[in-house]
């Protein structure tokens, strides 16, 4: 698949003053993996917010391919393929892991969409792929309310892949998993990249490196540091504002 690439050039979001983003950049290439990591309050939310249209840059340029996003609202930029992962699960708990997804499927569908047996062969299919992907299948006709806390984060991954997303924005995906469950995470992960664009916001620097991608690190709305994850945590810029702490 050729995804589009995300460019973001001068990108300020000021509030009532205050410079949530301050002169931003940032290139994603189609396929890349991203990990963006910062102190709190170093706009790395509101940096997603712009890239969905949720909150509109004051200045600056953000692009996808040749699109330009600080034109278009939340539901066109989501329609155009960039999905986004809240930090808290938002899964339907009622629901079983199966129906979940089939939920999230692009795909069109028939006048009875919710009897499962008249799902096309290649929407059946396609699910069968995201749960085995993402671990799912043994718990394919569980209601999603009694999964794990990590086993709701890889559903919920899994309906954004449902959409086929060109790129995906994952916000905080392995806070309060276990650490079986966050390598999980970072091999779901790095498995979806390559097809889809990804930028991954975490904290866990132990995660970002189990990643094994390119690493940009924000503070006071810009860019302080980029590179690998060695490359950047020995950046003493880095150390002083962010790790050192
Ligand atoms: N709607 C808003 N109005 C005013 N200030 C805001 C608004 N949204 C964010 N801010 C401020 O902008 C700064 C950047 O916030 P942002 O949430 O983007 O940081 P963050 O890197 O995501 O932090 P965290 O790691 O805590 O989630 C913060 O100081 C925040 O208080």
């Amino acid at each position: 698949m050729i995804g589009r690439r995300l460019y973001l050039d001068g990108v300020s979001v000021i509030f009532d003053g205050f410079r949530a983003l301050n002169n931003l950049a940032l290139v994603v290439e189609p396929g890349e993996m991203r990990a963006v990591i910062g102190p709190n309050g170093a706009g790395k939310t509101t940096m997603m917010d712009v890239i969905t249209g949720k909150t509109r840059p004051t200045t600056g340029v953000v692009t996808f391919g040749d699109l330009d996003l600080t034109r278009m609202d939340e539901a066109s930029i989501a329609n155009l393929g960039i999905g986004r992962k809240f930090q808290k699960p938002t899964v339907f708990d009622a629901l079983t892991v199966f129906e979940n997804l089939e939920l999230a499927l692009k795909a069109p569908r028939g006048p009875v969409p919710c009897l499962r047996w008249l799902l096309p062969a290649p929407g059946r299919a396609r699910i069968e792929e995201v749960m085995t992907e993402t671990g799912l299948t043994e718990r394919a006709y569980d209601r999603a309310g009694i999964l794990s806390h990590g086993q709701k984060q890889w559903l919920e991954i899994g309906m954004l892949m449902m959409q086929e997303p060109d790129l995906m924005l994952v916000d905080e995906p392995v806070a309060g998993m276990t650490d079986a469950e966050t390598e999980h995470t970072a091999k779901l992960l790095a498995r979806i990249a390559g097809r889809h664009s990804v930028v991954v916001v975490e904290h866990d620097l132990e995660f970002v490196r189990a990643l094994g991608c390119k690493v940009t690190v924000l503070s006071e709305g810009t860019v302080l540091s980029e590179g690998s994850i060695d490359h950047v945590q020995n950046d003493p810029r880095v150390v002083e504002v962010y790790l050192g702490r």
